[in-house]
């Protein structure tokens, strides 16, 4: 996250962080628990290691660093690609992770609520991603977890921002046209979170943008409340 602050313990207790052990381990993206046994994350994010077995879910972690082999984690029984997915800019940049054992819920994880189709005319005004990704395009995974208050953009403004893309419709972005806040490298996959009269709703999974918190080129996120069939069909 570019330009954000550090999250305070249960702040935002649907965030987990996505490693994959493989020789040794990393953290690769952000997910959200949509329930006891769901994570939703980045296509992008799976089909690099599309193995259930390599990947390990933390969840109720503020700090990268309280990972650690003694640390408990969720393994992955699961994971389901949305059958459209080609690469993030062309869209369909969902998937699910289904969790070997349904996880309890304490205060530290919880899940968040999605968006239903009908919602996709809330203007929500009061919209945060997080992450611990890079604070700047060539920086680092950051240790505690960053949170930043990003507006959302329409259809129209976000396609005259990327005029050699195609922005559709089962995308939102978000920005500041003086660019300073953004997502970046390490947050994919993760929560973009609206709170609209005191609920929060995943509106959407960060996916890509042109470069991290530059002016006039906002993140681009996929449009949740245009999957929830597909997510509710898979998950129920
Ligand atoms: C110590 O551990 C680490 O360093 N881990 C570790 C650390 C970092 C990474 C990995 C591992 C690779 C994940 C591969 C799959 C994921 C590949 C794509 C992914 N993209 C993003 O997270 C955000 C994109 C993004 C999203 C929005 Cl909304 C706006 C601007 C964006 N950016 C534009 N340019 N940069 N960001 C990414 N993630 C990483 C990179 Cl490197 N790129």
């Amino acid at each position: 996250i570019v330009g954000g602050t550090d999250s305070s313990p249960g702040e935002w207790p649907w965030q987990v962080s996505l490693h994959v052990k493989l020789s040794r381990q990393r953290h690769l993206c952000g997910g959200s628990i949509i329930s006891n046994q769901w994570i939703l994350t980045a296509a992008h994010c799976v089909t690099s290691l599309a193995n259930p077995n390599s990947w390990r879910v933390y969840a109720g972690i503020l700090k990268q660093s309280e990972i650690n082999e003694d640390t408990p984690f969720f393994r992955v029984e699961e994971i389901i690609v949305h059958p459209q997915y080609k690469y993030a800019q062309a869209g369909y940049d969902i998937a699910l992770m289904k969790l070997a054992k349904p996880m309890n819920f304490t205060d530290l994880q919880l899940p968040i609520c999605l968006p239903s189709k009908e919602d996709t005319n809330i203007f929500y005004t009061d919209c945060w991603v997080i992450g611990w990704g890079y604070r700047k395009e060539k920086g680092r995974v950051q240790d505690i977890l960053q949170k930043a208050p990003i507006p959302l953009m329409s259809t129209e403004e976000c396609q005259a921002r990327y005029r050699k893309r195609r922005i559709g419709d089962k995308v939102i972005c978000a920005g500041y046209d003086e660019g300073g806040r953004d997502a970046c490298k390490g947050d994919s996959g993760g929560p973009l979170s609206c709170r609209h009269e005191e609920v929060w709703y995943l509106v959407g999974i960060t996916s890509w943008g042109e470069g991290c918190a530059r002016p006039w080129q906002p993140g681009v996120y996929t449009k949740v409340a245009e999957y929830s069939d597909w997510i509710l069909g898979k998950t129920t």
